[in-house]
């Protein structure tokens, strides 16, 4: 049976019209060239009648188990998660973009889901990122870690926010660590990117920072986080050693947890604490 066969009569015993897989998106493709595409069946849409008892159907037929997103993200793979990642970003994308902003008409996808275009008009819609500057600020001996209230229990990373239109990198970097807790930064320079399907889709640009020599005093802006503080290198490196809050309860010793492997906020702390980046700076 080929696999469109096979993907027909799975639909079919859920309930669900063949037609759908027309909504599918390309999500990459395997070593061997096969291509990979996402689909949403829209299981967590209120319009959907029965969805839990489909959900377990579901389950049941394919031996698996749905679970959140944020929590699959950190239990998978780098690949698979980039890929749960992609289809999520862009599945979202599709339905929150089915009509023209111009004429008001419902838009049509293309076969592989790169863009979505308007009939009467020819308008093309392209999948929006929207870029978001995450930064580790240091003043050569501690980093500057924050918690924002949505963050769970415990959880502190590196400070981030939206580039505002107009702006470059460097300027949103300036700007968020100004208004967020009052540092100037003197030295700056990039590490690496991530896409991030929270919000919605955006890529996170990832940079580590330094502060002029003698200005680390803080003045934590309370409507953006809930906490802000210096960390030295070896407080960092006991808890990215030990990096499970569960772990740390037990052991009662650690306050605080840093953000799991996969996260680019993780890759830059760990990289701050095996290598310095910029020398520690005179007091
Ligand atoms: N992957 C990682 O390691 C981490 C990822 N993040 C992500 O970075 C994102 C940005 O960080 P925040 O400190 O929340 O940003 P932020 O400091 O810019 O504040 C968020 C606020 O910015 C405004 N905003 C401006 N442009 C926006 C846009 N295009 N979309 C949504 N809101 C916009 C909204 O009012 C929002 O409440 C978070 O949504 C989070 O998902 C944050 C920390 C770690
Ligand atoms: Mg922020």
């Amino acid at each position: 049976m080929s696999l469109r066969h096979e993907l027909e009569r799975l639909l079919s015993k859920f309930g669900q019209d063949s037609q759908i897989l027309e909504d599918s998106v390309l999500i990459g493709c395997s070593e061997e060239q096969e291509a990979w595409f996402a689909l949403d069946l829209g299981l967590n849409s209120s319009s959907s009648i029965n969805a839990s008892l489909q959900k377990a159907e579901i389950e049941t037929a394919l031996q698996g188990s749905f679970i959140k997103l944020t929590k699959a993200l950190f239990e998978l793979n780098v690949k698979d998660a980039s890929l749960l990642s992609t289809a999520q970003a862009l599945l979202r994308w599709h339905d929150a973009h089915q009509f023209c902003s111009r004429s008001g008409q419902p838009t049509k996808k293309n076969v592989s889901g790169s863009k979505r275009v308007c009939p009467s008009n020819n308008i093309i819609y392209y999948p929006q990122v929207a870029p978001v500057v995450i930064t580790l600020v240091s003043d050569g001996t501690r980093c500057l870690l924050v918690r924002q209230s949505s963050f769970p229990k415990g959880m502190y990373s590196a400070l981030a926010g939206f580039c505002d239109i107009g702006e470059s990198l460097e300027e949103t970097v300036r700007r968020e660590i100004a208004e967020e807790v009052g540092l100037e930064v003197d030295r700056l320079h990039y590490s690496a990117s991530q896409h991030w399907p929270f919000p919605n889709s955006t890529l996170m640009i990832a940079c580590h920072a330094t502060v002029k020599p003698g200005q680390t005093e803080l003045q934590v802006n309370l409507r953006e986080l809930e906490a802000a503080a210096w960390f030295s290198r070896d407080e960092v490196a006991t808890v990215l050693r030990r990096n499970n809050p569960s772990n740390q309860q037990q052991s009662g010793a650690v306050p605080f947890w840093l953000p799991p492997k996969l996260a680019i906020a993780h890759q830059l702390i760990k990289e701050w604490v095996e290598k310095p980046t910029c020398s520690p700076l005179p007091a």
